[in-house]
């Protein structure tokens, strides 16, 4: 059994990425400059933006992170969103999610402009993915593709069942793991919480990607041998004996699924940090595309 490991993965991608910013500042080049927003006091999600401005700080990125209360409005947030639409200085921007309850999602997603949108959820940049068009790709599922490009786990011709339809992680990832191309050239089956006898479908599969957030969801007796597992789980589970009071805690059994897997992520440590690698990717790509 092989662990994906996302934190050296993600390591080794910033070291890239730090090469590159290297060679812009010695051309006297603007170097990428992300922005994040977000929304009220969730813990988790304070935590989220505050290791992606540290991650630019790392590869000599600049980065602005706007903090609005819990009850901003929508029309606040809007104006925010067009006010960094309209800034030159930023390249790419993001809205942490998820939002507070008085904010439609979907609505303040599609204000974003397309070329600035480096967490890949706007309809047009969806659309672009969905069609094989070069574009942002959300950087969950990117963050998977590039672990299994990097550890070159063929995908060809397997069949990949995918856990949750979320329009972060589920959604795309199926689509991204049937298109042309490595990874990809998979034939996908996409579960949720209406699917009867999942068992029945995951015990079939070569590859699971599971972005449910129920922890250790996945037992071993759901998964054949030789089976390539994801996890996308990333829940805090309370604890009392650990520091934080809190232990991240993973969709999969890990400790009994990894003794069936030919390949498994961990987690925390596995898919993650993948995400924040390639938010910053994105963000290269955005300056790219801009100048
Ligand atoms: N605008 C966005 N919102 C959210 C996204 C996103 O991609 N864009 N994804 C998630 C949260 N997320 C990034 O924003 C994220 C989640 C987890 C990690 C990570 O590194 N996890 C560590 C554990 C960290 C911990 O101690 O909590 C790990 O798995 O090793 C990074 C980013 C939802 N919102």
């Amino acid at each position: 059994m092989v662990i994906l490991d996302g934190k050296k993965v993600s390591n080794d991608i910033k070291n890239e990425i730090a090469a590159e910013v290297k060679k812009m500042k010695a051309k006297g080049e603007k170097v990428p400059h992300l922005a994040a927003i977000i929304v009220g006091n969730d813990g988790a999600s304070l935590t989220y933006v505050a290791s992606k401005v540290k991650a630019c700080e790392r590869v000599g990125f600049e980065s602005t992170m706007i903090r609005m209360s819990n009850t901003t409005s929508e029309i606040e947030l809007l104006d925010k969103i067009d006010e960094l639409n309209n800034n030159p200085d930023i390249d790419g921007f993001i809205i942490q999610l998820p939002l507070p309850k008085q904010i439609d999602t979907q609505k303040v997603l599609m204000a974003v402009d397309p070329d600035k949108d480096v967490d890949g959820f706007h309809p047009m940049n969806f659309g672009k993915m969905a069609l094989d068009m070069s574009t942002f790709i959300p950087a969950t599922p990117f963050g998977i593709l590039e672990l299994l490009d990097r550890y070159n786990v063929e995908t060809k011709g397997k069949h990949t069942v995918v856990i949750g339809r979320s329009h972060i992680v589920g959604r795309p990832m199926s689509i991204l793991m049937g298109r042309k191309g490595f990874p990809g050239n998979s034939t996908v089956t996409v579960t949720h919480s209406h699917t009867k006898n999942i068992t029945q479908i995951t015990s079939q599969a070569d590859i699971i990607i599971s972005a449910l957030g129920v922890p250790n969801f996945l037992k071993a007796e759901m998964v054949k041998d030789d089976a390539v597992i994801i996890d996308v789980g990333i829940t805090r589970v309370a604890d009392e004996n650990s520091p934080k009071g809190y232990v991240i805690t993973g969709d999969v059994d890990f400790e009994n699924v990894s003794k069936k897997a030919s390949f498994i992520t961990p987690v925390p440590g596995g898919v993650g940090p993948m995400t924040i690698a390639m938010l910053l990717k994105n963000t290269l790509l955005a300056r790219e595309l801009r100048h």
